[in-house]
């Protein structure tokens, strides 16, 4: 039916360029393509890269590749044509001397559609010193010999592409004659279009084309009998050395039969008996990452130019069939349509995938929604009603939608009560079904962007980036990569009530430079002030006299409902009024200065207070800008149900030096940190399951909460640090984090020292056996004394929670002791939770490598 770019006609090669020059030589790769041009007019000039374009399939992958959009229609249309000067256009800057994608009107013939025409000028010259350069070489005699770099010839790939391209040359013969070009003194036709074909032999062809290639698949042979180490070509163990596997079968080889083994890997790293079969799915994320020992044992330009074969062949391409949409599979031309749209998906494995032709929305089959791509795509079926098996009686185009989304829509402020259908379309407006009137979008409000970052749904790659916080933010990045993906590791912080958490998020914030949206910043003021005020209320409180009305009203209205923002909102409309000046005549009166050198026998509060009230007047100021200092120590975190996420990578320390592993400044692997506040886990964390992605869970407590206690809405007096326990049990037992590692923050040691002398720890239930020995020897590190006590009181509680952790889930706990207000502690925990990850992957590789079937990765891929 339709074919995309079918084949690959060499068209013209010439001795001399217009310069006289005789290593110019020019080449044309000719593809049929059907198809309304996109200017019917001006030729469209695409830059392709042509060192990926051995075959024609390929040229049609790189098309797909480097996401440019064409229109299929059918009919092929073979064309014979005079050929223009389709090569004296300027040099392409990106590609050096590479190639260009022409479409241009056929000149006459309303038969003929169109013709697609890769280019590719060549001047030997040039690119010799380009590295991966394949082309012709300019020898009369010798026009099909295809060469590359001079490392690919080292390694036989000239011969190997020699073969390869001479058999697809001569497969095209009878189109288009190459011999005739050849040794041609001047500019001859770029481009040979052979005669148009019968009805009958294009239909026959179009059959041809409908079937998707299916390239064998060929068993995974499980080579190594369980031993660790073994090189299936030398049958030698040695479990130190690295290994390259190939992608089909798996079989490993070591340094020295590796060549042997896979040859000049014109497909990649495949055993020479594995060529022209699909690779292991499992091992798709791998293709085109050159592992350390291919680095080490080739030139760079050689391991770039398997790398980009292996990338880009045909045979190692996604097969159409094997990804079905909305419960049908697709054909050659939907999974075109699929990978050249706008926003195509991101690694598209085979597998069961939904797509919302409304919304964009697009995900895998029973899982929430994993990418918005490009709308109204041809492709598939209708959607299921239950596609992403969400339990939440609330539909999105039909589709009810998962917890994580439901949230979404609640952070939007959408009600979501009643089993509601919506109706979302691509730019995010949304309707309730049968109403006529868009009730807003989505995309626009920042708390559905921070949502969307911290559940990982996702957002449209068009919409900017809420400081710093959108997932998606390399999505250009990350698709001009085409399939090399960023990973990202997720960091999920949570903790009890006033555990820290917030002042940890925005110290992480500051440390690693993310900067606060404006938004956030104006926010966090606001919340600076009420504070202030809060505080100024809590102060008068404690106050006997009041030397006017207005103070008299103020406390009235404050011991009404005391400490509610709400109220102070009344009293005091943060930030749309000047109070600097009441708040400076208050700070004038004498009474209220006796007050405040008392402040510390006022429990209500918080010692954080007079870090702010000390300035009170220049806070209270309408002009008055939060430092970070102000930020870092403001009470709460300005965030949407709770959630507050950011994206960050950790800068390389000066003590770091040559140990540290290679990915060390790899920018593919960032990091996410999501704060969550308990109250929004609902009952019983509950709507933990939303967050089952994430890699390592960082549970902070207080160190103080001991002797602290809080009222719940029973009333019923709870030891806060009970409460804590209580709520790391039932996150540590939740069934999402079955396998998670965690990570216990001791938060607060500051404040600990200071407690630990005037309260003993044993106040808590839990810790009543806390008994300090005072032995008489000298701790080691502790040359006078023992340890302090609140270094042994953290120690304890320490391995109170790592018993507690491993009598519930049999695995290890591990700690970090943290000062939320001292940066370093908090960089040295999250680094900490860095190890703990990196760790994991590594003996996750050798088990996988050495013990398991199932999958083999490459010892040691980087990107
Ligand atoms: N001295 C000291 N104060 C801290 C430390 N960590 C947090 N705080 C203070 O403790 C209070 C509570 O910290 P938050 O970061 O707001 O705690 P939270 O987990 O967000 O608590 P919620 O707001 O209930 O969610 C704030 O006033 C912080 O400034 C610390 O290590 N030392
Ligand atoms: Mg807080």
């Amino acid at each position: 039916m339709v074919s995309v770019l079918r084949s690959i006609l060499p068209g013209s090669s010439s001795k001399t360029d217009d310069h006289g020059d005789d290593y110019n030589v020019e080449y044309s790769f000719a593809m049929e393509y059907t198809g309304p041009l996109v200017n019917d007019d001006i030729p469209q000039v695409i830059p392709i890269d042509v060192r990926k374009i051995p075959t024609a399939a390929m040229a049609a992958r790189a098309v797909i590749l480097n996401n440019l959009s064409l229109p299929i229609i059918q009919p092929i249309v073979k064309s014979d044509h005079s050929g223009k000067k389709l090569s004296e256009e300027s040099n392409l800057g990106k590609f050096g001397s590479s190639g260009r994608v022409y479409s241009r009107k056929p000149e006459n013939g309303s038969d003929r559609e169109g013709v697609l025409e890769i280019v590719h000028e060549l001047d030997r010259a040039k690119s010799s010193t380009s590295s991966g350069t394949l082309g012709f070489s300019n020898s009369q005699n010798d026009s099909n010999h295809f060469w590359g770099s001079e490392d690919v010839e080292d390694l036989n790939i000239s011969k190997l592409e020699s073969e390869e391209l001479s058999s697809e040359i001569s497969s095209c013969e009878g189109r288009v004659d190459v011999g005739n070009h050849v040794g041609q003194g001047n500019r001859i036709p770029a481009v040979t279009f052979c005669d148009l074909p019968s009805s009958d032999a294009t239909s026959e062809e179009s059959d041809d084309q409908e079937e998707p290639e299916i390239f064998p698949q060929k068993p995974r042979a499980f080579p190594n009998d369980g031993r660790k180490g073994l090189c299936n070509k030398c049958q030698k163990i040695n479990r130190f050395s690295d290994k390259e596997f190939c992608i089909v079968c798996g079989a490993k080889y070591c340094s020295k039969c590796l060549i042997r083994a896979m040859g000049s890997m014109p497909e990649g790293r495949k055993c020479i008996t594995c060529i022209g079969y699909r690779i292991d799915e499992s091992k798709r994320a791998s293709l085109g990452k050159c592992s350390r020992m291919l680095k080490r044992m080739l030139t760079n330009d050689t391991a770039k130019q398997i790398m980009s074969n292996e990338r880009s062949c045909e045979v190692n391409q996604l097969s159409p069939h094997l990804i079905c949409v909305n419960d049908k599979p697709l054909c050659l031309e939907e999974l075109v349509i699929l990978q050249s749209c706008k926003n195509p998906p991101k690694k598209l494995r085979p597998g069961n995938y939904w797509y919302d032709k409304v919304s964009g929305f697009w995900g895998k089959e029973g899982q929430k929604p994993s990418q918005i791509i490009s709308a109204q795509l041809a492709l598939g079926s209708q959607i299921r009603e239950d596609a992403s098996n969400g339990d939440t009686k609330v539909y999105i185009n039909n589709r009810e939608i998962t917890k994580p989304e439901l949230w979404m829509l609640k952070a939007a402020g959408i009600h979501c009560e009643g089993e509601p259908h919506f109706w979302v379309t691509a730019d995010g407006s949304y309707q309730l079904e049968g109403m006529n009137y868009v009730m807003g979008k989505l995309w626009e409000k920042t708390t559905v962007r921070i949502v969307c970052a911290a559940l990982s749904l996702p957002l449209p790659s068009d919409t900017s980036n809420p400081g710093g916080e959108d997932v998606d933010k390399d999505t250009d990045k990350s698709n001009s990569k085409n399939l090399e993906q960023k990973t990202m590791n997720k960091f999920l912080l949570v903790g009890f009530d006033q555990s820290g958490t917030s002042t940890i998020f925005k110290q992480a914030k500051i440390l690693y430079d993310v900067p606060f949206s404006e938004d956030e910043k104006q926010n966090i003021k606001c919340m600076i002030q009420r504070n202030l005020y809060r505080y100024i209320c809590i102060l008068l409180e404690g106050h006997e006299h009041f030397e006017t009305e207005y103070l008299i009203e103020l406390r009235r209205q404050h011991a009404d409902e005391p400490g509610t923002s709400g109220n102070l909102d009344a009293i005091f409309p943060a930030a749309t009024r000047e109070y600097s000046h009441q708040v400076e005549e208050l700070w004038k009166d004498k009474a209220f200065q006796a007050t405040y050198k008392r402040r510390n026998e006022l429990p209500m509060l918080p010692r954080v207070a007079n870090y702010f009230l000390d300035r009170a007047v220049e806070i209270s100021r309408m002009d008055y800008e939060p430092c970070q200092m102000d930020i870092l120590y403001a009470e709460g975190i300005t965030s949407s149900n709770g959630i507050a996420s950011m994206e960050f990578s950790f800068p390389k320390l000066p003590q770091d030096g040559y140990m540290e592993p290679l990915d060390q400044n790899d920018p593919l692997i960032s990091y996410q940190l999501i704060r969550v506040h308990s109250s929004s886990l609902g009952e019983n964390c509950k709507w933990l399951e939303m967050f089952e992605d994430v890699d390592l869970v960082i549970y902070s407590v207080s160190l103080t909460d001991y002797d602290e206690y809080y009222e719940d809405i029973n009333g019923v007096c709870t030891n806060k640090m009970m409460a804590s326990k209580k709520l790391f049990e039932n996150i540590v037992t939740h069934p999402t984090f079955a396998d998670k590692h965690f990570l216990l923050i001791l938060n607060k040691f500051d404040l600990l020292e200071e407690k630990i002398e005037q309260v003993p720890l044993a106040q808590c239930e839990w810790f009543h056996d806390f008994k300090p020995v005072i032995s008489g020897h000298p701790h080691k590190n502790n040359s006078n004394n023992n340890p302090p006590l609140a270094q042994r009181a953290f120690h304890y509680i320490a391995v109170k929670f790592k018993r507690l952790f491993d009598s519930l889930t049999g695995q290890k706990l591990f700690v970090s002791r943290v000062t939320g207000l001292e940066a370093d502690t908090i960089d040295t925990a999250l680094r900490y939770g860095r190890e703990i990850l990196k760790w994991d992957n590594e003996i996750h590789t050798i088990s996988m490598n050495e013990f398991s079937s199932e999958s083999i990765e490459p010892s040691t891929t980087s990107a």
